[in-house]
């Protein structure tokens, strides 16, 4: 198995998962080990675009946040994915990948805006294309925003990174008698409220028939399995 088996994927980066070891922000070793696992993956000719989540950014200011009226403290986390959408475009550059930040709400300043077009052309050209601020709005996640740039983008698959290794019968991290799918159907998956992935972005990738796998980001190698077609992970599927 060496050809991949998608030419085009969404990735999702948890967020949470950059801050390695730390109590919050970004842990340089881990971004690093994420964007030698994300190389490997586009000098194999895939293309690849990136929606990353917020959480190691956000935990960090919760406290503050607290009581805090929803919708501003959603567009915290937006900006929040906005600085990891920087760091990891950056430590990309440093590896040699040309990267291309595109944002759901407008700070033209600092990145250029979603502009669908302008995304599919980047992906023909061979950039990694990172999708920051989530969907642009608040009451969402960026799991939500991964379904739906995944779809519209066309992906085949959405590959979710996260810090366990596939979808359970309950959150693994608190039940030890937990027990991993290889596959299950988006209707199991939302009638067993499983809190992997938020309903929303299953229910989106459901009606578009848009696979998602569910796999580690902590276990090396795993990604590059995922987009060999391996037994890797949990697949969600229609
Ligand atoms: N049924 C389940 N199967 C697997 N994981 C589950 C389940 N229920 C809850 N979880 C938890 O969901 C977490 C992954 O989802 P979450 O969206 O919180 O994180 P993330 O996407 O990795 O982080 P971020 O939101 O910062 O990007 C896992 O770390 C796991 O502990
Ligand atoms: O479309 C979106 C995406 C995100 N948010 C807010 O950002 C944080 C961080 O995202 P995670 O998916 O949890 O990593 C999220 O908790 C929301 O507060 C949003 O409002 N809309």
């Amino acid at each position: 198995m060496t050809k991949p088996a998608y030419k085009r994927v969404l990735l999702k980066l948890s967020g949470e998962a950059l801050m390695g070891d730390d109590p919050f922000g970004i842990n340089r070793a881990t971004i690093e080990r994420m964007v030698a696992d994300v190389a490997e993956v586009s000098r194999m000719g895939v293309e690849l675009a990136i929606v990353i989540g917020g959480g190691n950014i956000f935990r960090g200011v919760a406290p503050g946040a607290q009581g805090m009226d929803r919708a501003t403290a959603d567009y915290m986390g937006m900006l929040a994915t906005v600085m990891n959408s920087l760091a990891l475009a950056d430590a990309m550059r440093q590896v040699g990948l040309t990267a291309r930040v595109m944002s759901a709400i407008g700070i033209e300043q600092v990145v250029e805006p979603y502009v669908r077009p302008k995304a599919l052309q980047y992906l023909e050209e061979g950039k990694v294309v990172v999708f920051a601020a989530g969907t642009g709005n608040p009451f969402f996640t960026t799991d939500t925003a991964a379904a739906l740039r995944g779809s519209e983008i066309g992906a085949e698959i959405v590959l979710k990174a996260t810090k366990v290794d596939g979808v359970y019968t309950a959150d693994p991290k608190k039940d030890p008698n937990a027990t991993r799918f290889s596959t299950i159907s988006f209707d199991e998956a939302i009638s067993r409220h499983l809190q992997v992935m938020d309903a929303t972005a299953f229910a989106l990738c459901r009606d578009q028939k848009l696979p998602i796998k569910v796999f580690s980001i902590v276990k090396p190698g795993a990604l590059k399995n995922v987009i060999l077609g391996a037994d890797e992970g949990t697949l969600v599927h229609v």
